[in-house]
């Protein structure tokens, strides 16, 4: 499993991620799956492959290049990845923060506000980052739509307003929307057509106390953002002349300034709009990479932190049965599943009980982390990671290892994607 196990607390250093994104390599099956997918819409756009210059490798080629990355055989082609050594230690209040976003659940979402002219791409492009980065999107329209279709004493009053192109009172569309992030397993959300207009951005600031993380907008002209709705052909009552027209001008009017507002504190990711799909998407996913690899660094913290405090529950979530390792205890043979690694649980909690002491915390320190993205489906943590040992025999001593760790993402039984840890590899540092 990877180090000691008795009680302890995790204290993170060396962890000043510069996030530009690093190596491009194939997708695994999970991410054959995601192509297939269809989206959450039901556009039938919402359905294709990112395309772009992406490989697709087999099962077994993925098991090779898991052997050479384990073996650190492999080169990771126009990494621009760096780390800083020696960054500040966090504190245990942020320590908890983290462990709370490693868990991919907090009462801290991430929210990001796409914004753009009507017919701009906002749902097309949702749904490519779905797709590739396990955001969950909400478009305000849609759940507008939805709450039409129910049947609510609010469904007319909708209606009229969609049909006249303006925009429905911010206590409803915020109440809509801050129950489908309720109810929705997710930290990551993507809220697509919102904030409209400055009402929206005040009641929903006011009432989920949420500042987005930044603001996507996608930039079109109005003649092709037209051309663009007059071919949609979803059978949306807004979709004619009359009413495109009428939107055009509210989101001149009510939109643009909410926008310029974001300006003025650095939030807007402004995106040409005009290109390809494809090409758009292109634009879009530098904005995105460093979440993955936060999540991916979040998730081998949480992962350590249940070692170190010999939480098998948390060990076994995170970990694929099939997990794969070499390390030290293993003799130089490759493990296969978890009961290698409980062992070492079962272990720790017995000699705990029989010595009945409860003496300080095994302590982890995590030193120049490197996360490299293979594809968007997954990805590979490196570290030297430091345990300090306080207790008998070997009290106060401190362990050095090299370890280097294989995330896939991968979709659990209720549909939700999730990274489960497939392989590891760890081996002495030379101590200096
Ligand atoms: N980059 C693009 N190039 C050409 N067509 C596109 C592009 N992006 C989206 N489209 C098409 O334009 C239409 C409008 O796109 P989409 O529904 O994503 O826009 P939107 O901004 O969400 O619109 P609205 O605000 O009206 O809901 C769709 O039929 C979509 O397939
Ligand atoms: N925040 C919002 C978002 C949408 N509306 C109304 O729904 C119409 C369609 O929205 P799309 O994002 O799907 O284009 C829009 O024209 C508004 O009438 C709203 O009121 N408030």
């Amino acid at each position: 499993m990877g180090g000691g196990s008795a009680r302890s607390a995790l204290t993170l250093a060396s962890r000043t991620l510069r996030t530009r994104c690093v190596t491009y390599l194939p997708a695994t099956s999970a991410s054959l799956q995601l192509l297939e997918a269809k989206s959450l819409t039901g556009r039938p756009e919402n359905g294709s492959s990112s395309g772009g210059d992406q490989h697709i490798f087999s099962k077994d080629s993925w098991q090779t290049l898991l052997t050479f990355a384990a073996a650190g055989l492999m080169a990771f082609t126009g990494s621009s990845f760096s780390v800083a050594a020696g960054a500040p230690v966090l504190t245990e209040d942020e320590t908890a923060e983290n462990a709370g976003r490693a868990s991919f659940k907090s009462t801290n979402p991430r929210v990001i506000f796409v914004l753009g002219g009507p017919g701009s791409g906002k749902g097309t492009q949702c749904a490519k980052i779905v797709d590739s980065y396990g955001f969950v999107h909400l478009s305000a329209g849609d759940l507008l739509r939805a709450e039409i279709n129910s049947g609510s004493e609010n469904g007319t009053m909708i209606q009229n307003t969609i049909k006249e192109g303006k925009i429905v009172p911010s206590e409803v569309t915020v109440r809509l929307l801050q129950k489908a992030m309720e109810e929705c397993n997710s930290n990551n959300f993507l809220i697509d057509g919102f904030p409209r207009n400055e009402e929206n951005r005040a009641v929903f600031e006011h009432v989920t106390g949420i500042e987005p993380e930044f603001i996507l907008f996608f930039d079109c002209p109005e003649e092709e953002m037209e051309k663009r709705i007059l071919s949609r052909n979803q059978g949306r009552e807004d979709d004619n002349l009359e009413t495109i027209r009428k939107r055009f001008k509210v989101f001149l009017d009510s939109t643009v300034p909410v926008v310029n507002h974001y300006e003025t504190t650095g939030k807007v990711r402004k995106i040409n709009a005009t290109r390809s799909v494809d090409d758009v998407f292109d634009m879009v996913q530098p904005l995105f990479k460093h979440f993955v690899q936060d999540d991916l660094l979040w998730a081998t913290e949480e992962l350590l932190r249940g070692i170190d405090t010999g939480d098998y529950s948390t060990y076994q979530r995170l970990c694929h049965p099939k997990l794969t390792a070499f390390e030290p205890e293993a003799q130089g043979q490759l493990v296969e599943g978890l009961d290698f690694h409980k062992f070492y649980f079962d272990l720790g909690k017995a000699l705990k009980s029989s010595s009945g002491t409860h003496g300080p915390a095994v302590q982890s320190t995590i030193v120049a982390p490197k996360v490299v993205l293979l594809g968007t489906n997954a990805g590979v943590v490196t570290y030297t990671r430091l345990q300090q040992i306080p207790s008998s025999p070997k009290a106060g001593h401190t362990s050095a290892h090299n370890e280097t760790r294989v995330w896939e993402r991968q979709k659990n039984d209720a549909g939700e994607w999730e990274w489960k840890h497939i392989h590891f590899h760890r081996s002495a540092a030379p101590t200096t």
